[in-house]
C-alpha cells in the first residue's frame, strides 16, 4: 500500500466526517512514517506469554502486513451482531493477500473522538513463530493535534487538548503500554 493510498483513506474517513482538511494537512498528519518488523517466536507457554500487551497506536493509521499464523486480537469497542460482545477480545484472522488498518490514537484526537483508536494486542503460540510488520502513519513530529475546529465546534467542545506530536510520542513511549491510558495525556 503506497501512502498515495493512506492519503486517501484519510480523506473518505475525513470525508465521512463532514470535514475537508487541505491536502498539506493531511499530509502533515501521515507524513512521519515507522516499520516496525516484529518475529514472534513459538512459546512453549503461550497461556502465560504476551506477545504484545495492549495498546493503542499513537499515529494516525496502521498498515499491518501480517503472515498465516493469527494472533492479532482487537478489543470490541461495542457490541457487535454474531461477533461479539463490547469489551471482548476479538481475534483478526489472518486473510491472504488482505491488510489491516488500524485507526490510531491521532485520529481519535482530530475527530474529537468520533474515531475510536483500536486497542490490540498480540499472543504467541507454541506451535508456530510468527511474523507481522506494521507501517505506522504518523503526524510529523512538530506537528500539532488537535480536534479538527469543525468538529470540536459542532460538538460544542473539544474532547482532547492540543499536544505537539513529539511530546505525545515521549509520554507514549516513556511509560508501559496500559490499553488506551496513552490517550489519558490529550485529555482536557
Ligand atoms: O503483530 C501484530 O499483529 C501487531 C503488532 C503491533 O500491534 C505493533 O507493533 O504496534
Ligand atoms: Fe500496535
Amino acid at each position: 500500500m503506497s501512502l498515495q493510498m493512506v492519503r486517501k483513506l484519510m480523506e473518505v474517513l475525513m470525508g465521512n466526517l463532514g470535514v475537508k482538511p487541505d491536502d498539506s494537512k493531511i499530509d502533515a498528519l501521515i507524513g512521519f512514517k515507522m516499520v516496525n518488523m516484529n518475529f514472534y517466536p513459538t512459546c512453549p507457554n503461550p497461556e502465560l506469554t504476551i506477545g504484545v500487551g495492549r495498546h493503542s497506536d499513537m499515529g494516525a493509521l496502521t498498515v499491518l502486513v501480517q503472515d498465516g499464523i493469527g494472533g492479532l486480537y482487537v478489543k470490541l469497542e461495542e457490541d457487535i451482531e454474531d461477533v461479539g460482545k463490547k469489551g471482548e477480545w476479538m481475534e483478526i484472522p489472518p486473510v491472504q493477500g488482505a491488510l489491516v488498518i488500524n485507526i490510531g490514537d491521532t485520529l481519535q484526537i482530530i475527530s474529537n473522538g468520533k474515531y475510536k483508536s483500536a486497542e490490540h494486542r498480540v499472543g504467541t503460540t507454541s506451535t508456530k513463530s510468527r511474523v507481522s510488520i506494521p507501517i505506522f502513519t504518523m503526524p510529523n513530529p512538530t506537528e500539532k493535534i488537535k480536534p479538527l475546529p469543525q468538529l470540536a465546534e459542532r460538538d460544542g467542545g473539544a474532547r482532547f487538548r492540543e499536544v505537539v506530536f513529539q511530546d505525545y510520542m515521549s509520554n507514549f513511549f516513556n511509560n508501559a503500554h496500559e490499553g488506551k491510558k496513552s490517550l489519558q495525556f490529550a485529555q482536557v
